[in-house]
């Protein structure tokens, strides 16, 4: 599949277009998720636009600067391949559905591609305002899941430690994982644990405990054999 093809998707009216900066990240490993709980239909079933069957929708976007992985990692959780080759630079911004199985509930996250170059902001904030910087000043944090990622874990030129990344996420307060679009590493998993989060949260009973990402994260790399002691 051609990398233009591969991030393109419905509902767009961006494309993408060639950038001559290399892949390597720059001083910022972050990509970070920030859903909102704005999209909720918990009545009933609804049919997304691929045809899926869903009970409850959120809105999921990834941010960062640019070269850090943002449209890499949505095409490898949403299609499972890995965009290698020429770096070619998000134009404004574009989503992708996909609907997952949470203890079954079916929880579509549409997730917001976001482009990190400096000159896409104006644009990029227009879309982070609706999405989830009005409900973090106006809910307190309380209604958004942030979750710091480090990508390219498996790189050998590492722009960023992992101890420095985890220090990030412990000052800001949000869990934190190392991913890699192009090993797959953690991509399901944190995806997952912040659909996880957003179910629980929408649907949780009232004698049920507070769901824990940063804890179940952890113990889903430990039992896989990675990462974290
Ligand atoms: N080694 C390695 N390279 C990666 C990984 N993820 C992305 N890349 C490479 O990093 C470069 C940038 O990836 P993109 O996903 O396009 O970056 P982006 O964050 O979407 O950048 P903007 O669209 O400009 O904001 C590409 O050359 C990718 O092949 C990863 O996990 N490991
Ligand atoms: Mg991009």
């Amino acid at each position: 599949m051609s990398r233009k093809k591969a991030v393109k998707s419905k509902g767009s009216s961006k494309s993408p277009k060639a950038s001559p900066s290399s892949g390597r990240t720059g001083k910022s490993l972050a990509v970070a998720a920030a859903p909102s709980s704005g999209l909720v239909y918990p009545s009933r079933p609804s049919i997304s636009n691929s045809g899926e069957f869903y009970d409850i929708a959120f809105k999921v976007m990834l941010v960062g600067d640019s070269g850090v992985g943002k449209t890499c990692l949505l095409v490898r959780f949403k299609d499972g391949a890995f965009l290698a080759g020429s770096f070619i630079s998000t134009v404004g911004i574009d989503f992708r559905n996909k609907v997952l199985s949470i203890d079954a509930v079916k929880v579509k996250l549409q997730i917001w591609d976001t482009a990190g170059q400096e000159r896409f902001r104006s644009v990029t904030h227009a879309y982070y305002r609706d999405a989830w910087l009005t409900e973090i000043h106006e809910y307190a944090q309380q209604d958004v899941v942030v979750m710091l990622l480090g990508n390219k874990a498996d790189s050998h030129d590492r722009a960023v430690k992992r101890e420095e990344g985890e220090k990030l996420a412990k000052e800001f307060g949000v869990p934190f994982m190392e991913t890699s679009a192009k090993s797959g590493l953690n991509v399901e998993l944190a995806f997952t644990a912040v659909a996880k989060e957003l179910k629980h949260r929408t649907m949780k009973e009232p004698d049920e405990p507070k769901f824990q990402l940063q804890e179940y994260v952890d113990k889903e790399m430990r039992a896989a054999g990675c990462c974290r002691s």
